[in-house]
């Protein structure tokens, strides 16, 4: 028997043995990867699965698959598949997964909630999946951590491969492209590199801030974005901020980027959280009563994945505690990710939203050269506030107001602190960003 043929059975044999919230939450997702000797490995989403399958389900699973192949296995959990990708022989579904270029399945247009947050970024991706290099090109998509960049992204591959099968579609982090090509020079494999790259029809680039500083890399893509665009292939770019605000990047790099259709993706509102919330219980068959799922979208406001997470984790915690999920159960099984999280949404992004609302300034003018009064002083109090209220670095602080040094992150520090202890005005406006900020 195979290993998914033997996986398959053992999920029949395990669903009989367990309650249906248990079975979804922790067994849907794993994925038979290999037998090598006697080790048997299974892939698994995430840190909190892998805890759970070894402490409670790992006799199960064993005992299954020994009474079906009569064999004893060792089980192994891993996170990451090229952990086991050079042992022996590749799976059939490692090969499927490998022939669909790393696109999850899940992240589709399908299961993509619009909400105004997100609009106008559905409807470029829709119409660059529907006509790809000849409407925007490249479509540069750009918003904070977990917001559905990675989702987008993968649901214009998806629905290009629909459209035709055999498009050449690659996905890749800037940060895998950045590893890749050091493995090629390193391994003298520079041209094989460059093939991969340049002969796409597709090429859908997450993440791209972190090439940002890394000379040898934009170098690279921006040879890989001419020969690219060149050839009209459709560029696809994600990023954490839009193309000016990213530090160190090649002036070349930042007009290319700017050739087609900037658009983003903000935090969602109460009710797309909800909604997103409602999407993924009913894709996943889960009852969850409606003032649970609006305990967490009250809560959990700047990040999706952290919504998602908490769900899952409301759920994980039911089955594991036999309790029905309600309010309270809810709030118990949140109560750490909840008071962090909300120190965790002060970004310097909504520091500088908020100096900008309260001083009349734009959002530029926190990362240009003028040094009026009416900007600069602004511009140090967002400063200020971000050495306050984040974990940043003085480097990193100048990096976020347009690349300056940290010396200055230190005068406006200084200089902030005193103008608060000597001016009862500026005082009470400050105290009033950070109340607001810290909600
Ligand atoms: N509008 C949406 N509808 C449904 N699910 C969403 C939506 N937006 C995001 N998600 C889900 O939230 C999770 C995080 O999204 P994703 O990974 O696309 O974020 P990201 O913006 O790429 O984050 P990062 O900056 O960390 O790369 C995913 O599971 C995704 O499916």
């Amino acid at each position: 028997m195979d290993i998914v043929s033997l996986w398959d059975k053992t999920l029949q044999l395990i669903k009989g043995e367990l309650s249906a919230p248990s079975f979804k939450a922790f067994f849907r997702q794993i994925v038979p990867l290999k037998i090598y000797s006697n080790d048997l490995f299974l892939l698994v989403p995430n840190e909190f699965t892998k805890g759970i399958l070894e402490d409670r389900y790992l006799t199960l699973i064993e005992n299954s698959i020994n009474q079906l192949s009569l064999k004893k296995y060792n089980i192994k959990f891993v996170l990451d598949e090229k952990e086991v990708a050079s042992l022996g022989e590749d799976n059939p579904v490692i090969k499927m997964k490998r022939n669909y270029p790393n696109l999850n399945p899940k992240y589709t247009f399908d299961t993509f909630v619009i909400g105004n947050s997100n609009r106008f970024a559905h409807a470029a991706c829709v119409a660059v999946a529907e006509s790809p290099a000849r409407t925007y090109n490249p479509l540069f998509l750009y918003g904070g951590v977990g917001l559905g960049k990675t989702h987008l992204m993968h649901a214009i591959g998806h629905h290009i491969m629909s459209q035709k099968k055999d498009a050449k579609v690659v996905y890749v982090s800037s940060e895998k492209f950045t590893n890749e090509l050091i493995n090629s020079i390193k391994d003298d494999r520079n041209e094989e590199f460059r093939n991969k790259y340049r002969n796409v029809d597709i090429l859908l680039i997450d993440d791209i801030q972190f090439i940002a500083g890394k000379e040898h890399t934009q170098e690279e893509f921006f040879h890989t974005f001419n020969s690219l665009y060149e050839a009209n292939k459709q560029i696809i770019i994600s990023s954490d901020r839009p193309p000016k605000e990213i530090p160190t990047l090649e002036d070349r790099l930042r007009s290319r980027f700017e050739m087609g259709l900037i658009t983003d993706i903000q935090a969602p509102d109460f009710e797309t959280r909800v909604a997103i919330l409602r999407k993924k219980a009913q894709m996943e068959s889960i009852k969850v009563p409606s003032e649970v799922m609006t305990y967490i979208a009250k809560h959990i406001k700047s990040n999706i994945r952290e919504l998602e997470g908490a769900l899952t984790r409301v759920v994980a915690y039911s089955s594991l505690t036999n309790r029905l999920i309600s309010l309270d159960l809810a709030a118990e099984a949140l109560k750490d990710i909840i008071t962090t999280s909300k120190t965790e949404e002060i970004t310097v992004l909504r520091i500088k939203e908020k100096v900008a609302s309260t001083f009349n300034i734009k959002m530029e003018d926190f990362n240009c050269k003028k040094r009026t009064r009416s900007i600069a002083y602004p511009r140090q109090i967002a400063m200020y506030i971000t050495r306050e209220l984040t974990d940043l670095s003085l480097p990193k602080i100048g990096e976020e107001f347009g690349g300056r040094d940290h010396t200055t992150v230190i005068h406006a520090h200084d200089k902030i602190s005193k103008d608060i202890q000597n001016n009862e005005e500026i005082k009470i406006k400050i105290d009033k960003i950070v109340s607001d900020l810290k909600g």
